[in-house]
């Protein structure tokens, strides 16, 4: 046919599509041309050039698209193999439409080059007009645009492919378009190139989501169990916290036609708990992967459709929490020694637990800071109360500890006392020095603890007590336990973690406790060590452990000038020979 006559055809088409007649062209064809007319005021009448990018802006597409790329490179090599002997290219396009890779026969490389099938050519629909790249950006669904189903008569002689890629965050991030130069009239002929495309796009979706999702669980879902493990029609990624975290744009479909979202949404699925998508609950993930018939394999969508499960355990563990997540009164128990840090970790599992502690370590280390942390770090707090068991007077330990009801002996306080381990009622009970109560004591002490009420002295109802113990012991409970000095049942109910905190001389950490107890000391103001007097606090061994450093600073402040201590101002004993 004459190419004016052809022209005049083309467009006298194009303007009756647009006056609402009659058409045999596909809707989504007709509909980006009403957008070209309408939206992008392009003229029919004018022939556009394929418009390729210079080199430096192309550069600056690519770098962007740099992911993009990686991700759809395997896949459209893969794709080239299989369609190359029919005369097709490849083309990936990032979402501006820009041609950032592209895969063809050199020995048409001109031809290419002219049609705009090249690396660098833009193809967006408000440039390009009609086009399989254009169009498949705007709708975000996989077309063919054959022949004369383009806008611009320049590129009626093409026939284009096109499948939008999607990150597994839901955006539309790209599309691959595999083009002819020449092809047949019919355009059936294109219908399984659309349906190649399309499955090569499915499997770039898949890998990227797998690859980038290594720490989450991965469902790979088809509607039919067959194939399920080697060709899933789409796949989730699932995160520790039950949510989705990716999923590719197959599963957006069918969750979307699953809860009758119509409108296409990019992320609308991301950050959703997995149990609002799947019948499912999402701790029971892991039940998949014992599956060996199907119909393990089965879940339900929320409307009730079946859809069959293939299950990926994360392959990456996320990081141990980090010593940031740590509650902040734990996190600042020490300054980088690594056997605190394994004490604070422990301690921040079990912190809001109803288990009893023993903090174990020499005199001065720290036993009653650390547990004053411990309970600062819960999340219900209460009363906090400290009983040095070693300091109570033997014959006011009983009333002390227990209280005493009102006028119950001569000398007491007309209205009655509540004891000590009342007034922790809905806290913590910290006692010191646990080894050093005496053994009657222990046996009431056990009483308390086993039926969690207090009988104070004179009362004749108990009282109930909501407490959590932390006990500390500068000698080890065990070893008295074997001596009889301590009674083994209460031993067992104290015992439920041992935390033992490192005599200071050991701490690696040792330039921190001297900086925090400096600040302690000085209350805030200026206190500083010369050179020659920190190395003599580093190499002393502390065996009175951080009670003895601060007995030391204080001494050396009231020695010192503005605050400086030099070496003459430390104690004899730490000064080295
Ligand atoms: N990390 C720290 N920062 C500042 N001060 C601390 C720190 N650790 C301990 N202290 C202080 O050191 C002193 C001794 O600590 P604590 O009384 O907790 O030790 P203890 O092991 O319970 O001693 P004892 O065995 O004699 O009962 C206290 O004044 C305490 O406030």
């Amino acid at each position: 046919m004459d190419q004016s006559i052809a022209f005049a055809r083309h467009v006298q088409e194009i303007v009756s599509a647009a006056e609402g007649k009659q058409t045999t062209r596909d809707p989504e064809v007709v509909q980006s041309w009403l957008r070209c007319l309408n939206d992008y005021k392009l003229d029919p009448e004018h022939k556009g050039e394929a418009r390729i990018l210079p080199q430096n802006i192309l550069r600056q597409h690519q770098q962007e698209a740099e992911d993009l790329m990686t991700i759809a490179r395997f896949g459209m090599e893969d794709l080239y193999r299989r369609v190359n002997s029919m005369g097709y290219v490849l083309l990936l396009t990032d979402a501006k439409g820009v041609t950032v890779d592209f895969i063809g026969d050199e020995k048409v490389d001109r031809e290419l080059k002219r049609a705009g099938l090249y690396i660098g050519s833009e193809w967006s629909e408000q440039n390009a007009g009609t086009c399989g790249v254009g169009a498949c950006l705007t709708s975000g669904e996989a077309i063919v645009v054959h022949q004369t189903d383009h806008f611009d008569m320049a590129h009626t002689p093409l026939s284009c492919t096109a499948a939008p890629i999607y990150h597994s965050d839901g955006s539309l991030i790209g599309v691959l378009d595999v083009s002819l130069l020449m092809s047949p009239t019919e355009k059936y002929s294109q219908a399984l190139t659309l349906e190649v495309v399309k499955s090569c796009v499915r499997r770039i979706e898949l890998a990227n989501l797998m690859n980038s999702r290594k720490s989450d669980w991965i469902l790979r879902l088809n509607r039919t169990s067959e194939f399920l493990g080697v060709d899933p029609s789409c796949a989730i990624s699932v995160a520790s916290d039950g949510t989705i975290s990716g999923l590719t744009h197959g599963a957006h479909q069918l969750f979307s036609k699953a809860q009758g979202v119509r409108k296409f949404s990019a992320q609308s699925f991301v950050g959703k708990p997995f149990e609002e998508v799947f019948d499912f609950d999402f701790n029971d993930i892991p039940c998949l992967l014992a599956a060996e018939t199907p119909g393990e394999q089965a879940l339900e969508l929320s409307d009730g459709q079946v859809i069959f499960a293939d299950v990926q355990a994360p392959l990456r563990r996320e990081r141990a929490p980090a010593r940031s997540v740590l509650p902040k009164p734990l996190a600042g128990i020490h300054g980088g020694d690594a056997s605190m840090q394994i004490l604070a970790e422990k301690a921040a599992r079990i912190v809001d637990k109803q288990i009893s502690i023993i903090l174990e370590g020499e005199t001065g280390v720290g036993k009653e800071y650390v547990a004053k942390a411990l309970h600062a770090s819960r999340k219900k707090k209460g009363p906090f109360v400290a009983i040095n068991c070693a300091a109570l007077p033997e014959a006011l330990i009983e009333s002390e500890l227990f209280g005493y009801a009102p006028n119950s002996f001569t000398g007491a306080n007309a209205k009655g006392k509540k004891g000590l381990i009342e007034q922790a009622n809905g806290g913590t009970l910290f006692l010191d020095e646990i080894g050093d109560m005496p053994l009657v004591l222990q046996a009431r002490l056990l009483r308390v603890l086993a039926e969690k009420e207090v009988m104070p002295v004179g009362a004749t109802k108990p009282v109930p007590v909501d407490i959590r113990v932390i006990s500390a012991s500068h000698r080890k409970l065990k070893s008295l336990v074997d001596a009889g000095q301590f009674r083994q049942d209460l031993y067992y109910r104290l015992n439920g973690v041992v935390l033992s905190i490192p005599a200071l001389r050991d701490r690696t950490d040792k330039p921190w406790v001297i900086r925090q107890i400096a600040a302690l000391v000085s209350e805030g103001s200026v206190m500083r060590f010369s050179k020659p007097a920190e190395e003599a606090l580093l190499a002393h061994d502390w065996p009175g452990n951080i009670r003895e450093m601060i007995n030391v600073f204080e001494l050396c402040l009231a020695l010192s000038n503005d605050g400086v201590v030099g070496i003459e101002d430390l104690p004899e004993n730490l000064i080295p020979q």
